[in-house]
């Protein structure tokens, strides 16, 4: 299984939904680098489960647990290991996955690699809860990266089609036990012109695998993205000019990458977030020990959208993948 990311630095991720504990371990960190606990925890509360209307009930403090590799908010330049316990488990809301697969949730695909050995309790090792030591991570490359100078920011565009009133949108699903996704923005300042590498080691591709590691999220366009393929390219070429000695272009349909590379302007990406699978309303699946095909209805606690929750994940993401390129 592979949940470990990073060339110069190693960042692996470990635990189940319903395990004892989910945490990570940061391989890389240099020494003598000042955590800011009290800002890592504001980050990870934007996060974190059961805080909302529009968030699953779930309630968990997701505060980290450093074990090492952290002293007095100080790095020491060793591996820094943090974790989470799961405290409000509810596995038996699980009883009828061991059989019955969710449509639309990992249950099945994780049924035909890991067989019976596979933890389906809350997603398992799939569960979005996973994203909770993505932040602790990213929250710290986050940090550090701010102090050089680059800032990267996520919010939402729209939710269910609606980027007026979004939350509209899930007030809506919710009323029908539905659920609904969206489309998440990020937008990356600060960094400098020439970083990334051509073909397979992209600004592009080491983004987006690093996004992709995220749950539900099933598409990601940068700059102009899948709009530029309808426009010709007089409208998408950005002009260049000087600005007082620095090179600048006058739009930025290319969101700040050129061959892969960082042009120096903003990069922008965006992020497809499917609705939640998990839902209420009665769907079509199979039992798998009777080989007969039955009715499903999911209960337990949901998001009735990933949507909100998924925006510093966005951000941790591209914090980590950043942190690794630019080392
Ligand atoms: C922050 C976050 C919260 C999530 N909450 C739920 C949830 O409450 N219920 C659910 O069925 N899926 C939830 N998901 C999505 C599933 O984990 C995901 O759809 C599933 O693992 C299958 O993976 P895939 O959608 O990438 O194919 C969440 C994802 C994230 C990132
Ligand atoms: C706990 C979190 O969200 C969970 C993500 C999730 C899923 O399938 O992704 C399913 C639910 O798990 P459970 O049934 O155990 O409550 C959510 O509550 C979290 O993100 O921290």
């Amino acid at each position: 299984m592979s949940s470990i990311y990073g060339d110069k630095i190693k960042v692996a991720i470990f635990g189940e939904s319903h395990s004892e504990a989910i945490g990570v371990t940061i391989d890389g960190l240099p020494a003598g680098i000042s955590i800011d606990m009290e800002e890592l925890q504001v980050f990870m509360e934007r996060r974190a489960p059961g805080r909302s209307k529009y968030a699953t009930p779930r309630k968990e403090a997701d505060r980290p647990e450093f074990l090492c590799g952290i002293r007095d908010g100080m790095t020491c330049g060793t591996p820094v290991t943090a974790m989470i316990r799961n405290e409000n488990t509810r596995s038996a809301d699980y009883d009828d996955m061991k059989d019955t697969p969710r449509p639309g949730h990992a249950d099945y695909a994780a049924h035909v690699k890991y067989g019976d050995a596979n933890d389906y309790r809350g997603g398992g090792h799939f569960s979005g809860r996973l994203t909770a030591p993505l932040c602790i991570a990213g929250g710290i490359f986050k940090q550090i990266l701010a102090k050089e100078g680059i800032t990267i920011d996520a919010r939402i565009l729209e939710i269910g089609g609606n980027s007026n009133d979004p939350f509209a949108a899930v007030d809506e699903a919710m009323k029908d036990g539905d659920s609904v996704g969206g489309i998440i923005e990020c937008v990356i300042t600060g960094l400098p012109a020439g970083i990334g590498e051509p073909m397979f080691d992209g600004l592009e591709n080491v983004l987006a695998k690093a996004v992709f590691g995220i749950p539900a999220v099933k598409g990601i366009e940068f700059g102009r993205g899948f709009d530029a393929a309808r426009i010709r390219g007089s409208e998408n070429n950005d002009e260049f000019y000087y600005d007082d000695h620095k090179v600048r272009t006058r739009t930025n349909n290319h969101g700040g990458i050129l061959g892969g590379i960082s042009s120096g302007m903003p990069v922008v990406f965006r992020v497809a977030v499917k609705p939640t699978p998990s839902i209420a309303i009665e769907q079509s699946s199979i039992s798998y020990s009777r080989e007969e095909n039955v009715k499903l209805k999911v209960g337990g606690r949901h998001d009735p959208c990933i949507v909100p929750r998924a925006v510093p994940c966005v951000e941790a993401a591209a914090a980590m993948a950043l942190y690794d390129m630019i080392r």
